[in-house]
């Protein structure tokens, strides 16, 4: 399977709708490839709070149709990170969007973690309360989004429904890279699974992101990682490794459910 991760920036310099097209055409670009994969909240940067209200749209508002028809025209799944969504109903929310190689909808995350503590999108969007796996020819996908990777029980809900390949689009900041990146290991060993790490460059509302989007496979080796600047970052990989190193090394066999917890005494 070949997947193709485009490492962007979402500078201020450069409008929302600019960016649309050139992340359109760099998806064009990986024609040939299976699995394209972009980074969180490309549109407005993950950190430009002040943007999430300006610049979010409805599901099927201007991002959704232009990377629907950029998946169709380069014939490849799209994960095409996600947006700031607008439900009419609700708050925003923080969706990642899945499509086809015929351009169809197949999958909307609504980020479960989300991020800032008591600022930021914490407080500026809902969470997601839903799991999404995807079934593409030869695995399945399972989604996170960025702060989801601290979370290792989502990751093991995600290979309780099935995934054997976990893409993670992220804005990871710089002075975090390290946890990043042995994190996105640790999910990768502890699940036995590949991960696809996708994260941003440059930098946004003063924030320098950590770039180096990574690829690790179920034994936990890094089969590919980006540098800091804007990048497309290809790999080719096996799928049929997931159930080789599951049963190989059947450690996810072996958990123990509902353990009693004791009482804190503190
Ligand atoms: O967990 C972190 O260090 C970064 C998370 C983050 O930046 C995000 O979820 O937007």
């Amino acid at each position: 399977m070949r997947a193709s991760l485009i490492q962007i920036g979402a500078d201020e310099g450069e409008s929302v709708e600019s960016r649309r097209c050139r992340v359109a055409s760099l998806v064009r670009a990986e024609a040939g490839a299976d699995l394209v994969v972009l980074p969180e909240l490309w549109t407005t940067g993950a950190f430009a709070y002040e943007r999430f209200a300006t610049e979010a749209e409805p599901l099927d508002g201007p991002t959704y149709e232009a990377m629907a028809k950029a998946a169709s025209d380069a014939g490849v799944w799209l994960h095409a990170g996600s947006i700031p969504e607008r439900d009419p109903e609700g708050p925003l929310y923080n969706t990642s969007l899945v499509f086809s190689p015929a351009g169809e909808l197949v999958a909307a995350y609504r980020k479960i973690h989300r991020f800032g503590f008591d600022k930021g999108e914490a407080v500026l969007m809902g969470a997601g309360t839903e799991l999404v796996t995807v079934s593409l020819p030869g695995t399945t996908v399972g989604v996170a989004t960025c702060y989801d990777l601290r979370f290792p029980e989502l990751f093991r809900g995600l290979v309780d429904a099935g995934a054997e390949t976990i893409v993670v689009s992220a804005g990871w900041p710089e002075r975090r890279r390290a946890h990043w990146t042995l994190l996105a290991r640790a999910r990768a060993v502890e699940n036995q699974a590949y991960v696809l790490a996708c994260g941003t460059a440059g930098t946004h509302a003063g924030v320098p992101q950590a770039g180096h989007s990574i690829v690790v496979d179920p034994w936990g080796e890094v089969l590919a990682e980006a540098g800091g600047g804007e990048e497309v970052l290809r790999v080719e990989f096996e799928p049929a490794k997931v159930g080789e190193t599951r049963e190989q090394f059947p450690a996810l066999k072996d958990r123990v459910l509902g353990v009693a917890v004791p009482p804190r005494r503190d």
